[in-house]
């Protein structure tokens, strides 16, 4: 399942973060990325270790997780690896797969997500392109917003051609591995809580409810 994610971050918020990265020390991309990535990735982000980091990261991963279509869609019990990228005129990141296991602490990627931190205007090109079996889909979204697509895909992030693109990404470790276990729960969840805001707790709402709590039970992990 692909699904954007609109007004993650609030204006404040992305004022705040873009500020602090104005003055920040960036270093190449290729650093972080797997010996096949390495070879396509041509971008910047901030500088690993930093204090800076530590406390953008915590930010951001605060505001992902109390998300509640994130939490519902995503079912996160790690959100981890976060990067803070930038594309400056000429970068791109080619066609790749992410690691499915990442840092020492190895961590499952389930779910991915690019969370945008300034405008679409602000730069041409530098869209995301997520490849599936017969097609392919460009995602440029505005400034707080967040796609989430499956770890699995094949993606890239084409040439920024003008001006500068500015992101975060992160990955998922979910309670639920299998993306059609979590589309389950998720439908399911989706249809008792329009039940609920409908008729209120109805004896349908229960048994909705009784069931998302033990197919929880028996996929999560
Ligand atoms: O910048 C993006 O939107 C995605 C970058 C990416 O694919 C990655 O860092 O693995
Ligand atoms: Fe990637």
């Amino acid at each position: 399942m692909i699904f954007s994610i609109p007004d993650v971050l609030t204006a404040e918020q992305l004022n705040s973060i873009q500020t602090r990265l104005e003055k920040a020390e960036f270093v190449e991309g290729k650093l972080t990325a797997g010996w096949h990535a390495k070879l396509v990735k041509n971008n910047q982000q901030l500088k690993s270790g930093s204090s800076l980091l530590k406390e953008l990261k915590t930010e951001v991963e605060q505001v992902i997780k109390q998300n509640l279509l994130f939490q519902t869609a995503v079912r996160p019990r790690r959100i981890h690896s976060l990067l803070f990228s930038r594309y400056e005129e000429g970068m791109s990141y080619g066609t790749h797969t992410d690691n499915a296991l990442m840092g020492s602490r190895l961590l499952r990627s389930d779910v991915s997500f690019t969370l945008f931190l300034n405008s679409p205007d602000e730069y041409e090109g530098g869209e995301l392109v997520i490849e599936s079996a017969d097609d392919e889909k460009a995602y440029k979204l505005e400034a707080g917003a967040m796609i989430v697509y499956p770890s699995s895909t094949l993606h890239r992030v084409d040439t920024v051609t003008k001006g500068t693109r500015l992101v975060v990404v992160g990955w998922v470790q979910s309670l639920v591995r299998d993306a059609s276990q979590r589309e389950i729960l998720f439908d399911l969840d989706t249809a008792r809580r329009a039940m609920f805001a409908r008729e209120g707790k109805t004896p349908e709402f229960d048994l909705i409810s009784k069931s998302v709590a033990n197919l929880l039970r028996k996929w999560a992990e």
